[in-house]
């Protein structure tokens, strides 16, 4: 597309700076990704200003820049709008075609729980022969080709180049989460998501979010968003986890039709007679559809909710409940969510993603519905994040399992023992101990464990990397715990 192509309907006032007319081929926000033909805009970050990678940008080919400030130092076209993330999220829109409008795409918020039912829900969807994407914390997927990815909510120019890719690959539905992050910074906007799902809201990131208040208002841009553009062949759809106390708010935060889900009769599909043990969790779920039991290897309650999440959703897209009920009782987990470590023990190892103090209760809480013996947890908090977490966490685990590990979680330019000091406030107890180390302190809470004890590892899930100041070194719990496990020590 041309530059006066792409800008012939440009909504914002601009300034076009050394007006020319080249062919645009792509558009990126990193000056490292920038091709011949590229437009780069340049965002000023929180740690650099992509202003001052123009010129390198140029160096690479890129034949026009949107900005902030004029840059007298290059001489291709500049376009100079007040705010270059507005501007942007409307020109990737417009360049790879709006491709969310022949896309169906799901959008889901909320503390806890989103990259969970994006799995769930690809389960259900393919159990009914459609073709899927998702795009979160773990990967971006179309298909079954994998993409990795640098934040859960990419940036729009990203964003909008792989929905176009998923439209041509013909994808039905594509289920993403939606970060409060990328909705303050404007990630999302301009996408047609069809159904936004709210989760939960419980504290985290407050570091980046001034107050509670701050961080919900973030989360209810989404429903404010939904139905922006009119399509009656395309109902929007609000799906709302009823039980969480904040659950009002984003019921009102939207004018499209509202489903909500919940453990109650008051919610418009609801689960009853949960029981939960340590291989699998049985439910019926009631309300928009006649009494069904469900039994999933899914464990714990906050699974229940995930499921009923991705059950609400698959059904508002016209998906039957038996589909549904099958891919429920097939899916076998999730990476890095409550995933236990293959072991001939007597004695059980839990790699789980809990890294937020209502996320860390949750699963305790579900393993304590089951253990007969003790329950250890070894838990960090990630440096450069929410610093006020840290003792909440270590308060969590103190009154949760019998003993706990404290230890390094991503440190990133923080002190690792420093983090640590600001996890002991929250102990109330002594039954603990220091190690900074984590492939130490897995190691030594494997030691400690005898028959039928449940070791909880917490806070890194899937990844499979430790970001220790400016490095990030190869890390992965589960395969730590593991060889540990094979080792033939105790
Ligand atoms: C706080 C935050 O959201 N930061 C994001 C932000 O970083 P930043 O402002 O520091 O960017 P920067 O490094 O200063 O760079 C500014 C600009 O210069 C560009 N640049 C930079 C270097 C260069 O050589 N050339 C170049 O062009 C960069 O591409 C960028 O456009 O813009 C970057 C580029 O889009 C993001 O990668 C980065 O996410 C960082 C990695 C991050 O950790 N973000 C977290 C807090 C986040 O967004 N998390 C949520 C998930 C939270 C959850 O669900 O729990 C998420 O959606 O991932
Ligand atoms: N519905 C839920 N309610 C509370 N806790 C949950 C729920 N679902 C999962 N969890 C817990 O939270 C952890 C993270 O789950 P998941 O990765 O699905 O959430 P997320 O919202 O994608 O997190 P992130 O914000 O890091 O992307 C899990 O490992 C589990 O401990
Ligand atoms: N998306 C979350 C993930 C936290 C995971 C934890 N392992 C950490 O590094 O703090 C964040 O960026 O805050
Ligand atoms: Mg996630």
């Amino acid at each position: 597309m041309h530059l006066l192509n792409l800008l012939d309907d440009f909504p914002f006032v601009y300034e076009f700076i050394n007006k020319q007319n080249p062919k645009i081929n792509m558009i990126t926000t990193d000056s490292r990704g920038v091709v011949p033909g590229a437009l780069f805009v340049c965002v000023k970050g929180y740690t650099v200003d992509g202003h001052d990678f123009a010129k390198d940008a140029v160096k690479k080919g890129a034949v026009c820049l949107l900005v902030e400030r004029e840059l007298s130092e290059v001489d291709i076209a500049q376009i100079k709008v007040k705010d270059v993330f507005r501007a942007l999220s409307y020109l990737a829109n417009k360049m790879y075609d709006y491709p969310t409008n022949d896309l169906h795409t799901i959008g889901i918020t909320g503390t806890n729980g989103k990259t969970s039912i994006t799995y769930i829900l690809e389960e259900i969807f393919r159990k009914n022969k459609e073709k899927t994407a998702l795009i979160g914390t773990i990967q971006m997927k179309i298909g079954d080709q994998i993409f990795p990815i640098k934040n859960t909510t990419p940036e729009p120019s990203y964003l909008f180049n792989s929905f176009q890719t998923m439209r041509n690959e013909k994808v039905d539905h594509c289920m993403m989460e939606v970060s409060s992050h990328a909705l303050v910074e404007g990630r999302v906007r301009g996408i047609d998501f069809d159904v936004a799902i709210f989760t939960n809201l419980t504290q985290d990131h407050l570091d980046y979010h001034p107050t509670m208040t701050d961080y919900r208002l973030a989360k209810e841009r989404l429903f404010q968003q939904l139905g922006n553009r009119y399509d009656p062949k395309r109902p929007k759809y609000a799906i709302i986890n009823r039980d969480d106390s904040y659950a009002e708010f984003f019921i009102d935060a939207t004018s499209q039709p509202v489903v909500t889900y919940g453990m109650t009769s008051t919610s418009d599909l609801y689960a009853s007679d949960i029981q939960l043990s340590a291989t699998s969790t049985t439910f019926t779920l009631n309300g928009m559809v006649d009494e069904v039991t469900i039994k999933s290897k899914l464990i714990g309650k906050f699974n229940v909710y995930n499921m009923l999440a991705a059950t609400a959703t698959a059904l508002v897209c016209g998906v039957e409940i038996a589909v549904i009920k099958a891919a429920l009782e097939a899916i076998p987990g999730v990476k890095g969510r409550f995933q236990p470590v293959q072991t001939a023990r007597p004695y059980s190892v839990i790699v789980d993603y809990a890294h937020t103090p209502d996320s860390l209760k949750n699963v305790l809480e579900t393993i304590k519905s089951f253990v007969h013996g003790k329950i250890y947890c070894v838990v960090g908090c990630g440096g450069d994040r929410d610093k006020s977490k840290r003792p909440l966490m270590a308060g969590v685990s103190d009154t949760y399992s019998d003993f706990t590990i404290l230890t390094s979680d991503n440190p990133r330019s923080e002190e690792p023992l420093a983090i640590l000091r600001d996890m002991e406030k929250g102990m109330t107890t002594k039954r603990y101990l220091i190690e900074s180390d984590r492939k130490k302190a897995i190691e030594q809470a494997i030691d400690l464990a005898t028959e039928e004890d449940v070791i909880l590892i917490a806070g890194k899930g899937h990844e499979t990397y430790q970001i220790i100041g400016n490095e990030t070194l190869p890390f992965d719990d589960y395969q730590v715990a593991k060889d540990y496990l094979d080792k033939g020590v105790k």
